[in-house]
């Protein structure tokens, strides 16, 4: 019997997989919902066969009194800024100087839409989703795993093979433009405050102390970087990684692309900043890496920052008056 709730459970994986993180259904809303149902009826009957990763089980229990504190292993930092092309041209200057670089030698960035959300980090052990915690102040932050939980485009368990034993992603909880859209339609109808942007929104739904409440926030979260990895290999640039995550079921940006040289990152800002706005979730810059591992190494961090990366930001938009 165990095998066919197993069956069940791999079927809706892959549906909300799927739909989640490939945004792309393979069968109609009601057909999820009659497998659903299935198992559903089966865990009732067999309570002592519930186990934490099954589909059925992201609703939280009852509500906490208080968020616990996590300390992180490798401290969560922030990022340095650039907000002109100067910026970037000589962000790359400093890169080439350090790493001896002649200026022959092609140096490629990883790009990626910087989501305006909230940075958290997941901990799978044995591709289970343990832990989830928030950046907090970049050395500790807040438990809010059973809130995490909820987050439908987050796996409870890591699909396929080759995961390590210990695996924390980093990324960002955010919620797009139409459900926040959504969300302040229903608050002002029930005479309540809107929120002020999709941020702050994702913010106080990721603070509920009830997860009955973040599950109906309609939070999605993107991948963008690995933290501690133990009991197992990753492959050798940042986007071979992020492809990774992606094979175990983690939702990477779509927009994810590598370019060569502070040059072409100017043309990967300027093409996005023509979009912004067509985008189904709100960005503050984009965020280019230098792609290949080793070279990250061997350029490490400064205090809280790594040399390795920067933040272009946009410059700030006139805020529409709500
Ligand atoms: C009744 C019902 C069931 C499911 C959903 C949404 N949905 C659909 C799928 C699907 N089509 O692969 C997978 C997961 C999921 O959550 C809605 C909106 C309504």
């Amino acid at each position: 019997m165990t095998q066919l709730l197993e069956q069940l459970r791999d079927q809706l994986r892959h549906y909300n997989y799927q739909y989640y993180v490939l945004d792309d259904p393979q069968v109609p809303d009601a057909e999820y919902d009659r497998v659903f149902r299935q198992l559903k009826a089966l865990e009732d009957e067999h309570p002592e066969w519930i186990t934490p990763d099954s589909p059925t089980q992201r609703v939280g229990a009852e509500p906490l009194a208080a968020f616990t504190q996590v300390r992180h292993e490798m401290p969560m930092l922030s990022l340095d800024n650039a907000f002109s092309a100067e910026d970037m041209y000589s962000f790359e200057k400093r890169l080439r100087d350090r790493l001896k670089l002649d200026e022959e030698t092609p140096l490629a960035f990883a790009c990626e839409p910087k989501l305006d959300g909230i940075a958290v980090s997941l901990l799978y052990e044995n591709g289970q989703l343990i832990r989830g915690a928030t950046r907090g102040d970049g050395s500790t932050g807040e438990d809010i795993t059973l809130n995490v939980r909820t987050v439908e485009s987050i796996p409870l368990k890591l699909m396929g093979s080759g995961y390590p034993e210990r695996l924390e992603v980093r990324g960002e909880i955010y919620m797009p433009r139409r459900s926040f859209t959504r969300l302040n339609e229903a608050a002002l109808k029930r005479g309540d405050k809107p929120f002020v942007n999709p941020r702050n929104a994702a913010a106080g739904s990721l603070r509920q102390l009830d997860p009955k409440i973040t599950a109906q926030r309609s939070l999605e979260m993107c991948c963008y970087s690995v933290g501690v990895v133990s009991g197992g290999e990753l492959p050798d640039s940042h986007e071979a990684i992020l492809r990774k995550l992606a094979t175990w079921g983690l939702k990477i940006n779509a927009e994810m692309a590598v370019v060569q040289g502070a040059k072409g990152c100017l043309e990967y800002f300027d093409a996005l900043s023509e979009r912004r706005n067509q985008l189904a979730y709100e960005i503050d810059g984009i965020v280019f890496k230098v792609n290949d591992i080793a070279l990250q190494q061997r350029l490490g961090f400064v205090s809280r920052a790594p040399r390795w990366a920067i933040a272009h930001k946009f410059p700030a938009q006139e805020e529409m008056t709500i």
